[in-house]
């Protein structure tokens, strides 16, 4: 194996500073730096090239990066670009908007040749809706554009050959999923005085319209005060969706008194409204949950819109968070149920979890299954009740609690006091008695760290999009679990933190002493960039 220091020795200075970094924006456009040293044979030195702010450039999308952004090159130059709203294979015309580091963003003016494996998307906000991205590329190929983004970070920020992932089938075909719309179980809906509409349709406004002119709906791309008004979400399910349109058809009415909060006054009473659907667990139907997020408690104001939903049969539970900061969170300060239960149910991996307003819970159902299998097989379980599993980023449980049917022993940590109550309950609901939770920040462990726990044989990590801190990195370095699986959400901090245990910190002086086994992406997210990876990492 190559020592640590030659290791490092190949990175050029930026790339050794941004392994530092913990924001994933600067991890993903490290690929694309690569990707421009790559080609540095065109010029020798692209980094001093940088094109102007408000330049128009002819550029082509060679793939997809972060947050589902075209990445391009700038002929003869190699300099990096990337652009919002452009797909593989399209020629297009870009302005320049900004620099950042050593890549420019710019706009799309117009298309020149449209983009390879397009489809008309089915949904009518998909041009300019913040969710669904890529609804206009075909799955196929939203799925080789996200296999292409794993192997490209793995290379670029992992520090793996591409020889060493293909020879030894360490980089698996991404798993898709099955059920394309209608599989997210949560949404979040803002409310706002004034609808946001692209540029296309600003004809179509009609001067202040008052009431008319509110919306209910979805933020525009990157703007947290621009609401697009959506009546329907291809995204969630059915009765979530029925629900939504009852709520659009009559919360304007003059007569209700209901008025939108605006986010730079700070006046207004309705701020979001959140759909979750989970399933009644004897008979398998959906039930759902009506949280109305509201800037002060007047249960009075919500009863017409809470008795319309309610008349629903799917509605088990309308909830109020009142949430009287000036924040956007949709988390309250206090929770009032205002119509039956205050928490719905799911099942996953035969277990029942029982989910309330704020807890967090896998946001694909039927995906979760099959990633949650994915990271039972990795854990490679003996099945004789003796082993020990450590479950980093438990959220409420569910990985752990999938896992404590056959070990003996299940310890989460968890940041989020809420949700170790939520793993705690869900333990009790399903007759567990194998497994502690403990509230903690990861970020934050010290020495003490790991004298609560007997040595781990499986450690399950799960963070959430900046990866593990540094502190946690060092922690596992020198606990030496045999197997550790690690689950990501975002395979830029996955792949700089496969990097830390396989190779070391160079820059710490420690060596790494993992060897990175698989790594399998799974689709839970079709139609936008999201992408989840599991890998297995042995001790070596
Ligand atoms: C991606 S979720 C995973 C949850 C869980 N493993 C699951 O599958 O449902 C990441 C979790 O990490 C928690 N978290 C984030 N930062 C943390 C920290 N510094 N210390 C401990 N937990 C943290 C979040 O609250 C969240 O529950």
């Amino acid at each position: 194996m190559a020592s640590i220091s030659n290791l490092t020795n190949t990175l050029p200075m930026h790339i050794r500073k941004f392994r530092h970094s913990y924001y994933s924006l600067s991890l993903s456009t490290l690929s694309c730096s690569l990707a421009e040293d790559v080609d540095s044979s065109k010029n020798p030195n692209p980094n001093s090239y940088f094109p102007k702010r408000g330049q128009t450039l002819e550029l082509v999308c060679e793939s997809l990066a972060f947050k589902g952004k075209g990445l391009c090159k700038v002929t003869q130059t190699g300099f990096v670009v990337l652009c919002d709203r452009v797909l593989p294979g399209e020629h297009f015309i870009g302005r320049v908007t900004r620099k950042k580091g050593n890549y420019a963003e710019v706009t799309k003016v117009k298309t020149l040749i449209p983009p390879r494996d397009i489809v008309d998307a089915p949904c009518v906000y998909a041009s300019h809706c913040g969710g669904c991205k890529t609804q206009n590329l075909a799955y196929e190929a939203q799925l080789g554009a996200k296999e292409e983004q794993v192997r490209d970070l793995l290379i670029h920020v992992g520090r793996f050959s591409g020889k060493e992932l293909e020879s030894h089938a360490i980089l698996k075909p991404i798993g898709p999923c099955d059920i394309q719309f209608h599989y997210r179980n949560k949404m979040e809906f803002s409310f706002g005085p004034r609808r946001w509409l692209p540029k296309e349709s600003l004809h179509e406004r009609r001067g202040d319209a008052g009431n008319e002119d509110y919306a209910l709906g979805l933020h525009a791309p990157g703007f947290f005060d621009k609401i697009l008004n959506v009546d329907k979400c291809l995204l969630q399910s059915e009765p979530a969706n029925k629900v939504l349109a009852a709520i659009q058809e009559c919360w304007r009415d003059p007569q209700l008194d209901l008025s939108p909060y605006n986010v730079h006054s700070h006046s207004g009473f309705l701020k979001h409204l959140m759909l979750r659907t989970g399933r009644d667990v004897t008979t398998g139907r959906p039930e759902l949950m009506v949280n109305f997020v509201t800037s002060s408690y007047h249960p009075e104001l919500l009863k017409f819109l809470v008795d319309k939903v309610s008349a629903f049969p799917e509605v088990v539970s309308v909830v109020n968070n009142v949430n009287t900061s000036v924040g956007n969170t949709s988390v309250g300060e206090e929770e009032y149920t205002l119509y039956g239960k205050s928490s719905i149910t799911e099942t996953l991996r035969g277990l029942t979890f029982q989910i309330s307003a704020n807890s967090f819970f896998q946001t694909n159902t039927y995906q979760a299954e099959v990633l949650y299998k994915i990271i039972e097989d990795c854990a490679g379980i003996r099945g004789d009740g003796s082993e020990i599993v450590l479950d980093l980023f438990c959220g409420t449980g569910t990985i752990g609690l999938t896992l404590a049917r056959s070990v003996r022993h299940v310890y989460g940590y968890e940041v989020v006091p809420q949700a170790i109550k939520d793993a705690c309950l869900n333990a009790k609901i399903n007759g567990i008695q194998n497994a502690t939770f403990v509230q903690g920040d990861l970020n934050k462990i010290d020495e003490n760290f790991g004298k609560n726990f007997p040595k781990p044989d499986i450690v399950i990590s799960d963070p959430n999009r900046p990866g593990m801190h540094m502190k946690l990195i060092k922690f596992l370095l020198n606990l030496r679990a045999p197997r550790i699986v690690y689950v990501s959400c975002n395979p830029a901090t996955c792949a700089r933190d496969l990097d830390y245990l396989c190779h070391g910190v160079a820059e710490q002086n420690i060596e790494g002493c993992y060897k990175l086994i698989g790594v399998q992406p799974v689709d839970m997210f079709p139609h936008t960039p999201h992408i989840e990876c599991v890998c297995l990492l042995e001790l070596q």
